[in-house]
């Protein structure tokens, strides 16, 4: 069975898919946390494994860039592949002043300047907002490897290079906890499609002090966020504390 972006069988996915905007980072995701990773999806080179993490079958794929891009894979893994729990594992943008590099930001709810949510919600303000239980037991799991946390807003931005100076600005003051492209569409198409979702960031740099993670720093903090990803899933079954 096949869909336009997707060639898989259904069964070849996990009911949990963790998603990085690069292939790329599915494919080390896949090669360095799950056990048994067998390539399930390269149409398009966006790469999707399922593995184990722990015993429990785990799926992990690239979603791409932008929130067309990510609506395409969410949707067709939730109504084609029987998905129903998707973790996007990103990189983001800080404007806070108490948000910095290296930090680790949940998504438990996202505004945008996109359009998608009022298209499908005819008009109307979608509140786009992340599954509560997944929320939970990603902060959690941060906690139990004493990495710290900070639960909020993001902003899904359509623009990566915004032309708009005041932008920065604005979400200081709406408390705004970090700047990525696609989590507002992800809740989106979760809400329209019934399953649940949550996302969680690595800071890779701040807009306002202008510094950035090295690439060394990069691929320490991404495997803290993959671990917090992992774990949640596990605390998530066992549906409390695990
Ligand atoms: O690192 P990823 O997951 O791709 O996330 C961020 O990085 C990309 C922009 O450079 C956008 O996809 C944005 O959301
Ligand atoms: O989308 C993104 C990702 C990282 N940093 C940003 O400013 N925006």
């Amino acid at each position: 069975m096949a869909t336009p972006h997707i060639k898989a069988e259904r069964g070849d996915f996990a009911d949990t898919v963790l998603m990085p905007g690069d292939p790329l980072r599915a494919r080390y995701i896949a090669e360095n946390f799950l056990e048994a990773p067998r390539l399930v999806n390269d149409v398009r080179n966006m790469y999707g494994y399922t593995g184990t993490y722990q015993g429990r079958e785990v799926s992990v794929m690239g979603h791409g860039m932008g929130i067309p891009s990510v609506s395409i894979y969410a949707k067709e893994l939730i109504t084609e592949f029987g998905v129903e729990r998707l973790i996007r594992v990103g990189s983001c943008g800080a404007v806070r002043d108490d948000v910095n590099v290296r930090d680790v930001v949940i998504g438990m709810g996202a505004s945008t300047d996109s359009g998608v949510n009022r298209t499908r919600f005819l008009g109307n303000d979608l509140g786009a907002i992340a599954d509560f239980e997944m929320t939970r037991h990603a902060a959690d799991a941060a906690r139990d490897h004493g990495i710290p946390v900070k639960v909020g807003n993001i902003f899904s931005a359509d623009l990566f290079y915004d032309p708009r100076p005041e932008m920065v600005e604005m979400m200081r003051r709406y408390g705004i906890v970090g700047v990525e492209m696609e989590a507002a569409g992800l809740y989106g198409v979760a809400a329209e499609f019934g399953a649940r979702a949550t996302t969680i960031c690595t800071v890779s740099d701040h807009i306002v002090k202008g510094n950035s993670l090295s690439s060394d720093d990069r691929a320490t903090t991404f495997d803290d966020m993959m671990r917090i990803a992992l774990d949640s899933v596990l605390r998530d079954d066992a549906g409390g504390a695990a």
